[in-house]
């Protein structure tokens, strides 16, 4: 059975398009006995502009007719704003294929073949009319639907927004921060990592309140908020430890407390960096209502997993550690245990003073010599940087350079060392010493794309022929991402200058990468060369790399000789380029040039060589 349209309420109007009177009259006379309005129009013209003034319920159309045709007319029906639902039904002279195509291409409903069969044409326009109007109530009742969707979407937003944010700042509530809280201790869990939070509370807030009233605590409230939001964004964290802290969010738990909520942290002197950024950000002065104020945060951190595994622990010993912060003067941050926080304020101290070496001109370079015990030559020298500490004297490399490395320093220290050992070589050179320099390059100065640009100028500026310097990098960094170091270290090569794989044998050369790789020289890592005295597996080390290096026809040293019997040893694995305390100490640039003139011979350890070898 077919489903039955609902029937027509209103007296629906039909337009009845026909250029022929008979056909028209006819077709009035049988559609009002199905209690139909009837409008007619002669030709394509005029039954356009009927359409336009009456909006028929239908329209039934002759396709030959003068002006437009049928199909023409359905077209611009079709076209028009409220026409695209309208029943159009063509009535063709004939019933051949190609026209009944034609009027459905031109957008018509359905068609009718001439002659009419009048009997049925009432009933059949009836059905149309009903269908067409189901068909228009049901559009209708879906774009009701969809309006209450959206009012339904825009109410849940609010609600969301009612429930999850703070209506002075507009920053996560304290719902919203349990439940961040909750998943970064779930994702430091998984990934084995920390999580930290910051419990941040204004210092003397209250005063500001209770002499200016609640009105300007708000405004500054949102001024504090705003400082917050725009100075912790992820891309102003600069510096490699706090790019690590992808996930950082930031609420108001209410009144004047704030919490930052980091996770990925890999260690707590990140966290002290995000701390002292905050601090740093909120001191500033603010002018709220035309006062211009400062407000210090006092902040306590907590540490997942040290401090507390879940949010209620974490909590309370970020607000007991704030409290402390307070205690020892506001405007400072304060780790929980108190054994982190002396470790992290001496780290942060450090890196503080270690940004102000460079100018404050504490950095010196040592070189230290490497020979050819073969051909009884110093062959060149490696530069390494030094800090002479104001107060703590002279501080090994071992414990800045890695400092230097997490805070990102370490580019402008190596470019400051660069440039010193250009032109430290350039001098030699002008004395008629020719003496090759190597200077370490960091992995994060390896990957800065300027870095082929920043050797050019050193070397220009130097006038140094880049055949005289040197890079060494260590292996780790060549093999971290082999498709662009390929390219990179090419750039270096073909700009002149030879490059040297520093620590090898300590990281996971893979052969066929090292093949592909242009690289002149291999370092035998100290701790291979300290032991091959007694330890057999070392020195198997050793002569596997040596004998690889022959073959990709790369020249190997070894770095941290000490002894003669090393050297002896090395020497006889084919190995004859040594650098290490046995020849000489890094040192001083004018030490170096002497020790440079007097050369090989003047060693003190070329003497007692030339004894051990004679024996
Ligand atoms: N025990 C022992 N040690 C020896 C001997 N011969 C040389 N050494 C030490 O071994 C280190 C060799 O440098 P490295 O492997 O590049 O290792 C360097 C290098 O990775 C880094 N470094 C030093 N200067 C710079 C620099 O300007 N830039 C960068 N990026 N890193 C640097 O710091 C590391 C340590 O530097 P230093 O303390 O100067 O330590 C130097 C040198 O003093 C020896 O016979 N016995």
């Amino acid at each position: 059975m077919h489903a039955v349209p609902a029937p027509l309420t209103e007296k629906p109007v039909v337009l009845v398009c026909d250029d022929d009177i008979t056909i028209r009259l006819m077709m009035r006379e049988t559609l009002e006995r199905e209690v139909i309005t009837v409008i007619e129009a002669a030709d394509g013209r005029q039954a356009l502009e009927m359409y336009k003034q009456h909006s028929p319920d239908l329209v039934l159309l002759d396709v030959s007719m003068p002006h437009f045709s049928g199909y023409e007319v359905c077209e611009v029906i079709r076209q028009s704003p409220l026409g695209a639902d309208v029943p159009v039904v063509m009535v063709t002279s004939s019933d051949d294929l190609s026209s009944i195509n034609r009027a459905y291409e031109s957008g018509a409903t359905d068609f009718l073949a001439k002659p009419i069969t009048w009997q049925i044409l009432g009933q059949r326009v009836r059905y149309m009319l009903r269908a067409s109007r189901a068909f228009r109530d049901l559009k209708r009742n879906e774009e009701r639907l969809k309006r209450n969707e959206e009012h339904l979407k825009q109410n849940e937003e609010r609600l969301r927004v009612l429930a999850y944010f703070d209506n002075l700042t507009g920053l996560p509530n304290r719902q919203m921060f349990n439940e961040d809280l909750q998943r970064s201790i779930a994702q430091a869990k998984r990934e084995g990592l920390k999580a930290a939070l910051l419990f941040i509370d204004l210092d003397q807030f209250k005063r500001f309140n209770d002499t200016l009233g609640h009105a300007f605590g708000d405004k500054l409230l949102n001024r504090v908020a705003e400082q917050l939001k725009t100075r912790l964004r992820p891309g102003d964290l600069l510096t490699r430890g706090v790019d690590r802290l992808e996930d950082m969010s930031l609420a108001r738990l209410g009144g004047d407390e704030f919490t930052i909520c980091l996770t990925q942290v890999a260690q707590n002197e990140d966290v002290a960096r995000v701390a002292s950024r905050v601090i740093e950000s909120i001191s500033q002065p603010m002018v709220v209502d035309s006062y211009e104020v400062v407000v210090t945060p006092s902040i306590g951190i907590a540490i997942y997993p040290d401090d507390g595994d879940e949010i209620d622990s974490l909590l309370k010993n970020a607000d007991t550690a704030m409290y402390n912060a307070k205690a020892k003067g506001r405007g400072r941050f304060q780790f929980y245990s108190g054994e982190m926080n002396a470790r992290a304020l001496q780290r942060l101290r450090m890196e503080n003073e270690l940004r102000k070496a460079i100018d404050n001109n504490e950095l010196r370079v040592a070189y230290q010599p490497k020979v050819d015990v073969q051909q009884r030559k110093i062959i060149g020298v490696e530069a390494l940087v030094r800090w002479e500490h104001p107060k703590q004297g002279i501080v090994s490399p071992a414990e800045f350079i890695p400092l230097a490395e997490e805070s990102g320093l370490i580019v402008d220290i190596d470019n400051w060392v660069l440039h010193k050992a250009c032109h430290q070589a350039s001098e030699w050179l002008n004395m008629g010493i020719t003496c090759p320099v190597a200077v370490n390059v960091s992995a994060l100065n390896f990957k800065k794309t300027n870095l082929v640009e920043r050797i050019k100028t050193a070397l220009r500026e130097a006038d140094l022929p880049a055949s005289l310097l040197e890079l060494e990098m260590t292996e780790s960094i060549v093999m971290s991402d082999i498709e662009l170091n390929t390219e990179r270290l090419t750039q270096l090569k073909e700009m002149g200058t030879s490059i040297s794989i520093d620590d090898f044998g300590t990281g996971y050369s893979s052969l066929s990468y090292l093949r592909r790789l242009p690289i002149d020289q291999v370092k035998i890592d100290r701790s291979f060369v300290n032991e091959i005295d007694c330890n057999n597996e070392d020195m198997a080390i050793v002569k596997a790399i040596i004998a690889m290096s022959t073959t990709l026809k790369m020249e190997v040293i070894a770095e941290g000789v000490e002894t003669t019997t090393q050297t002896e040893k090395l020497s006889k694995a084919g190995c004859h380029r040594l650098q290490g305390f046995l020849y000489a100490k890094p040192m001083p640039a004018k030490f170096a040039t002497e020790t440079l003139l007097a050369g090989f011979d003047a060693l003190p350890a070329a003497k007692k060589l030339a004894t051990a070898t004679s024996n």
